[in-house]
């Protein structure tokens, strides 16, 4: 067996590699537009370093007929030998080693100060999905001659002489056939350049015109920002009234610029959508970074450039690390606070955000304790005193020391839309409000809020208004000697399928219904369970709520001072006025809203015919 050893390079297929950029590094045909801007960019800026004076500026031409798309800078262009060296290597750039600090001292010139957005050294290169092949000329500012630079994807590269006078670069893509639409459509260029470098601080042309396509300023972007003028501008980019404006910048722990507001529009359920418009060095990352605002923040909108964040190597997200996490701690605490003083310094405005998008701020209370606080004086709860905020219902519920011993106060809350106006007739002679939550979040936030009231030593009693509540026959209802009725009234009653109880109202009514809506729902539920017709992530939701808050029953109160119950409850059931009975039972329940269960129809019927039948008389 012959021993050897062999040292190889590694061999790279380029042109594979652009088919993997194309089909998985970056999401959009557009993407290497943007590369060849921000190349363009870092130039000038390079250029800038020695002559801060110098403005810059970048042309993108197309020409048709001849199936090309042009970028000119009159950056600081390259020498035949940089041309060599880092046009042609993928992974290599100047831009990454000066960010690095490994490029010689005259490439950078006084260090990275921050500007230049490239790093990876591959955006050249995604120039190949579009063009069949790519021709540099450049000139460096400094050297004696320009360099012309070609190459297609699988080809050698040819390097010859340019003729190229001035300092820049300009940069020739020879579109495949599929992508020759972009050297015809002068639309589609342009909004190409608004959507990724509609702020970078250079002026971009397009064929020649005089007028820039990109806006470069933005007043959010301004050092000391003036909140009318932003409002305005924010007004006029994203084309919608701000609610509410927040401006930002923050330059420790970490460089924050830019501005929020709270979008007039209503978002949907509980959307994790973000749709804040990043942007790094100015140059647009994302309008949808995922995960950089706390999630009770999907209200809102707006631009932030975020300096100290890495983009990712397709340039259209940010990469999770440790500086993306002190951005968005920093900006959690930033927005808590501006709501915490909106709250103190305008109670109206917060009230009539909060108001804007109640569902998704109140779901999003129920993770948050420092969110809650804020709801707490401007999130208003429907209630039978009307709309009230948890402070006021708080206010409003002291217990009364006739009946409570433990509670130093008691909320009452009904969460069946059905019964709302009939609950709102029961409460209106007390001071105490009823809160009405019809929604299980909201039934969880006014819980939630009672309990954080825990640590400061008061006891809050949430209790549903249900005669099962304790004090809630006597107090509010007015029903003494309430008790549960004995089997043989529950087994005669089975039927409607509530719980019967039996007390004495000043009210000349023979009975009281009330319905339990998660009673209901649980049985709505049920059925379609056990036809199926559940999703399985619905039906865990559904589960977990019931879970938390079991289901009750519907509750019938038996009025024992009326004298035809009185009558009927002084026999054993059978006679024809407990069925008379019975059906006034299941006419209370069906008044108050709630469906007949099938055995009770049947049983209507024959309690009717028994009726008629002691009435009249058999007929034989
Ligand atoms: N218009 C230009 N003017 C001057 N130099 C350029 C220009 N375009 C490219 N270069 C040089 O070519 C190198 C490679 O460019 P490329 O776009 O591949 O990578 P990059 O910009 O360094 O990094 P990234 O891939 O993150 O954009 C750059 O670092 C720069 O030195």
């Amino acid at each position: 067996m012959s021993e050897w050893q062999r040292n190889i390079p590694f061999q790279v297929d380029i042109a594979g590699i652009i088919d993997i950029m194309g089909a998985s590094l970056y999401s959009r045909h557009d993407t290497p537009i943007r590369e060849l801007l921000q190349n363009s960019h870092d130039a000038i800026m390079r250029r800038r370093r020695s002559d801060l004076e110098f403005q810059g500026r970048i042309d993108v031409i197309q020409d048709a007929e001849a199936g090309l798309l042009t970028f000119t800078d009159d950056g600081i262009g390259l020498t035949p030998e940089e041309a060599e060296n880092y046009l042609g290597t993928l992974g290599l750039g100047i831009t990454g080693l000066i960010k690095r600090g490994e490029a010689m001292p005259h490439l950078s010139q006084g260090g990275d100060q921050g500007d230049l957005i490239g790093q990876f050294g591959v955006g050249l290169f995604s120039a190949f999905m579009l063009a069949d092949r790519l021709i540099v000329e450049s000139r460096n500012e400094s050297a004696d001659e320009a360099v012309r630079w070609e190459a297609g994807p699988g080809t050698e590269i040819d390097l010859s002489v340019s003729d190229r006078a001035t300092a820049g670069t300009t940069v020739t893509l020879v579109l495949k056939p599929e992508y020759k639409f972009l050297a015809e459509n002068e639309e589609t260029i342009e909004s190409t350049i608004k959507e990724h470098a509609d702020f970078l601080p250079i002026p971009i042309h397009l064929n020649d015109s005089q007028t820039r396509v990109n806006v470069i300023h933005a007043a959010w972007f301004e050092p000391s920002q003036d909140v009318e003028t932003t409002e305005l501008a924010l007004q006029a980019y994203f084309d919608e009234t701000p609610l509410d404006v927040i401006p930002i910048r923050v330059e420790a722990p970490i460089p924050i610029a830019g501005a929020l507001y709270v979008s007039p529009q209503r978002i949907p359920g509980f959307s994790d959508t973000a749709s804040v418009m990043v942007t790094v060095r100015r140059m647009v990352i994302s309008r949808q970074i995922k995960e950089l605002l706390p999630p009770w923040a999907t209200f809102l909108r707006g631009c932030l450039e975020l300096h100290g964040c890495s983009p990712t190597a397709s340039r259209e997200d940010l990469v999770r690390n440790k500086a993306f996490s002190i951005v968005t701690e920093t900006l959690e605490d930033l927005l808590f606070r501006h709501f915490e003083q909106l709250s103190e310094n305008d109670p109206q405005r917060m009230e009539s955000i909060v108001n804007w998008h109640r569902y998704s701020m109140a779901g999003a209370a129920l993770e948050s304790r420092r969110l809650r606080e804020i709801l707490k004086s401007s999130y208003r709860f429907p209630t039978s005193h009307g709309p009230l905020t948890i402070n006021e219902i708080l206010n409003l519920s002291d217990a009364d020391p006739l009946y409570e011993e433990e509670a130093d106060r008691v909320v009452w809350y009904n969460t069946d839309r059905r019964q709302e106006q009939w609950v709102n007739t029961l409460f209106s002679g007390h001071s105490a409000p009823c809160v009405h939550t019809f929604r299980s979040f909201e039934e969880s936030l006014l819980a939630y809020s009672l309990a954080d009231d825990f640590e400061s030593g008061l006891v809050s009693d949430l209790r549903i208004a249900s005669p099962s509540a304790p004090n809630f026959a006597s107090a509010i209802l007015g029903v003494r000697e309430l008790e549960e009725a004995p089997a043989e009234w529950m087994e005669f009653l089975s039927s409607v399928d509530a719980k019967i109880l039996i007390g004495s109202f000043r009210e000349d009514q023979p009975v009281m219904a009330f319905l339990n809506e998660r009673y209901e729902l649980a049985k709505s539920f049920d059925e379609l369970k056990q036809r199926g017709d559940i999703p399985t992530g619905f039906q865990r939701l559904i589960d977990s709520h019931f879970k938390d808050a079991p289901s009750g029953q519907n509750e019938v109160i038996l009025n024992r001072n009326h004298p035809m119950i009185s009558r009927t409850l002084s026999k054993s059931p059978g006679t024809p006025l407990s069925s008379v009975t019975r059906l006034i039972v299941v006419n209370a329940l069906n008044s108050a809203g709630a469906t007949t269960p099938k055995p009770a129809s049947r049983q209507q019927q024959e309690d009717l015919e028994w009726i008629a039948e002691c009435l009249w008389g058999r007929e034989d």
